[in-house]
């Protein structure tokens, strides 16, 4: 799958220029680290990508034509965990599966063992029968990702993943998004520049609509002379040569 950006803006009403004239191409297999600071510009680009926004100029394609005309297939074909997403919080962990699995598992079986490989998956055999209102923090992010991993999606977004995780669960889970990009397209949006480096083969840097870098974390951390991806970072967004 290939996904190219062209000429892509985004200004909110009454609002300034979140993402401008920005032109990028993602192709499948790959683990694309989307970071940034705040207000750089990665969630509304996460909300373009799936189509829940529309650019305010330029287009996106997927394969070759326009993602607005494929919209039906986009959204059968991926999974999608947004910053803000709510949980149905007096459904048990396995009757909110089981609702989003008729979204997308083409028939009851599937759906039933989709379920049990995606709660496998994310370790979560144990909160099966918990209400998730009685979850904790982390718990309920795993249910958020779970939820995307449904029907084995081609494209898969997740935006701030691993926010609420303990440091273990949060290794586990860069091998798990690793793992999954080996022939899909996987986005992580992310603050924690630790996400990124073991797992990542491709970064996006984003700041202030624009884009920094685009490339491999190896690359940026050659072209500023860093020893860590942080410090290579930290030199890009603050303009300089070297960390
Ligand atoms: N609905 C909206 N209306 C007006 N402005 C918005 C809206 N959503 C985002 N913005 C603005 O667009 C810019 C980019 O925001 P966005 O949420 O995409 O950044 P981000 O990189 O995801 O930030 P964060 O890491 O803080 O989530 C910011 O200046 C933000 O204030």
């Amino acid at each position: 799958m290939k996904i190219e950006l062209k000429h892509l803006s985004k200004t909110y009403p009454h609002g300034k220029a979140a993402l401008k004239n920005i032109d990028l191409t993602l192709a499948s297999p790959s683990l694309i680290g989307l970071v940034g600071p705040n207000g750089a510009g990665k969630s509304t680009l996460m909300k373009l990508l799936t189509a829940n926004l529309l650019p305010t100029s330029g287009e996106i394609l997927k394969d070759g034509s326009p993602l607005i005309k494929q919209e039906k297939e986009l959204k059968s074909g991926l999974g999608y965990l947004p910053q803000e997403f709510g949980l149905f919080e007096d459904l048990t962990t396995t009757q909110f599966l089981d609702y989003m699995a008729a979204i997308k598992c083409p028939d009851k079986k599937t759906a039933k063992d989709e379920i049990d490989r995606v709660i496998a998956l994310t370790h979560l055999q144990d909160k099966q029968k918990a209400k998730i209102r009685t979850l904790s923090g982390g718990q309920k992010q795993r249910v958020g990702i779970a939820q995307s991993l449904l029907g084995d999606p081609e494209l898969l977004i997740f935006d701030e993943p691993t926010v609420g995780l303990d440091p273990a669960e949060r290794f586990a889970f860069r091998n798990l998004f690793a793992e999954t990009a080996k022939n899909r397209l996987v986005i992580l949006s992310t603050h924690i520049i630790e996400d990124v480096q073991p797992a990542c083969d491709h970064l996006v840097v984003l700041n202030g609509g624009e884009i920094l870098y685009t490339g491999t974390p190896e690359s940026l951390m050659a072209e500023k002379h860093a020893a860590t991806l942080e410090n290579a970072y930290m030199a890009l967004v603050n303009g300089r040569a070297s960390a």
